[in-house]
Order: C-alpha cells, then structure tokens, then sequence
C-alpha cells in the first residue's frame, strides 16, 4: 500500500501511508487511538475503499471492492470482535455458512477433523472441538477466529489488537499462535497498542500518526526503549518511506 489517502466528509483519517509486507514476516503497525489503523486495515480488507494511493499484491495494482475481492485475493481480517457464534462449537465456528456436506447433509465428522487438525496445527490447548465458544477463554476464542481464518488459505492476516483483552499469559500463548500462522509462509499485520506484542512478533513495524506513516524499522535491530521512544515521540519521518 502505497501513499493511501481517505476522508470521511471533512474529517482526514490518512494523509498518505505506506506499507509492505512479505511473506512469512509479520508487521507491526503503531498509533494512537484514532490515528487511522483500522481504517487502513479496512481498506486492505476491503470494506472501505481508499481515496488515493496505490495498492498493489505482488507487483499488480489491485482495486477492492467489497471483502469478497480482498479474500479471493488472500487477505483475511480478523477483527476485534472476533465474529464467533457463543451459541456454536468450535467446529461449527470453523465453518460457518460453509459446512462440509456430504449427500446434501452436514459433513459434521469432517468438520470435527478439519477443525481439530487446524487448532493443532497451532498448539492450541482446547480440549474438544464440541465445545462451545460461550465457555471458552479470551485466549482460546482468538485461536478459533485464527484457525478459522487460516481456512480460507491466506497469504496475508490482519489482526486487530489480538491480545487486547487478555491477562499476560494467555496474550503470550497468542503470540506464540501468530508465530506459528508466520511458520506457515503467511505475512501477518499486526495492530496493537502493546509493544511487547510487537518487540516478541513483528520483524518491522510502522507508526501511523496525524494520517501519514514513518518508514519502516526493523524491531530486532531496536530495544524496547527505542521503540517506545518512537511511539512516544508520534514524530513519523518520511525520508525513508517504504520502498
Ligand atoms: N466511518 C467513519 N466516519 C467518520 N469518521 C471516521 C469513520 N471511521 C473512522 N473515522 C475517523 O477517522 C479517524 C481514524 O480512525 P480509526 O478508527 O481508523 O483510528 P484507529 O487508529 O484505528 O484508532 P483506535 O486505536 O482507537 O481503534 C478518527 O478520527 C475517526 O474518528
């Protein structure tokens, strides 16, 4: 994303941002409250669409529509809500509205199969995918909507605020889950306002401040008091934008 821009009415939610991601690596991006990061992601997600500003998906300018462009593109948004079903299971939370059918019916044993093949593949601890989303913990709830967007295939996963609502422990299984989605090849967006979720995570990260966005830095080559610095100081350089 290249430059992007969008107002709404007389209010300017970006001036112009910047940001690339690659394969296997994950981004963090930074920013007030209000700074414009999920509109940015919405864009990418494909549920608002930009003013100005190039948008590309290896090397080609792409335009979305609606989510469904974006998808069918490899972006996958998961956003804060988690958009789970409390009243389901977690296998049924894996596919809603696109069960497996065999002869016309429910396919539920390959649901069941599907689902705890998927959460395994993220060391999730959930004991049975018959549970109920309603019992499961903040933690636990993340990993469903994770597992469930990985079915999808996506080449890119947007995160809002993951671990936002969660106690240390359960914030640092979640991150461990995120570097497992990194293993698999997917790059990976990160918003967050904590920094230690982008120093244990994120191979770069952005700030986002007043609509315009700060050249990439790499986290591994910075200390937590760098960063901090950066983010404390909402100071967004623009000499070295994003390539
Ligand atoms: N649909 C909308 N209509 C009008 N203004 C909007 C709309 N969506 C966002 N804004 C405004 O755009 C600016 C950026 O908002 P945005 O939600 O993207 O920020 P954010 O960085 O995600 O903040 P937070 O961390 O609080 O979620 C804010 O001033 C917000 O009030």
């Amino acid at each position: 994303m290249r430059d992007i821009g969008k107002s709404f009415g007389a209010i300017t939610a970006l001036r112009s941002v910047s940001l690339a991601v690659h394969a296997g690596e994950a981004i963090g991006v930074l920013g007030d409250n209000g700074a414009g990061k999920s509109t940015l992601m919405k864009i990418l997600a494909g549920s608002l669409q930009r003013d100005s500003g190039v948008f590309e998906v290896d090397g080609a300018p792409v335009a979305f529509q609606s989510p469904r462009d974006s998808r069918a593109a490899g972006i996958e948004m998961i956003y804060q809500d988690l958009a789970l079903c409390d009243e389901l299971d977690v296998a049924s939370n894996f596919f809603l509205g696109r069960e497996p059918r065999r002869f016309g019916l429910l396919d539920i044993a390959r649901m069941h199969a599907e689902a705890a093949k998927g959460l395994a593949a993220l060391g999730s601890r959930i004991p049975s995918t018959w549970t109920d989303i309603k019992s499961l913990s903040g933690g636990q709830r993340q990993t469903v909507a994770i597992g469930r967007a990985l079915t999808f295939n996506p080449r890119v996963l947007i995160m809002d605020e993951p671990t936002a609502a969660l106690g240390v422990r359960e914030a640092a299984a979640v991150i461990e889950t995120i570097r497992r989605v990194k293993a698999k090849g997917v790059a990976v967006i990160l918003i967050s306002h904590r920094l230690q979720d982008v120093l244990d995570v994120c191979d770069t990260a952005i700030l986002i401040s007043e609509g315009r966005s700060s050249a990439p830095f790499s986290v591994p080559a910075l200390t937590a008091a760098d960063i901090s610095r950066i983010v404390l100081s909402g100071r967004v350089e623009r000499e070295a934008a994003v390539q």
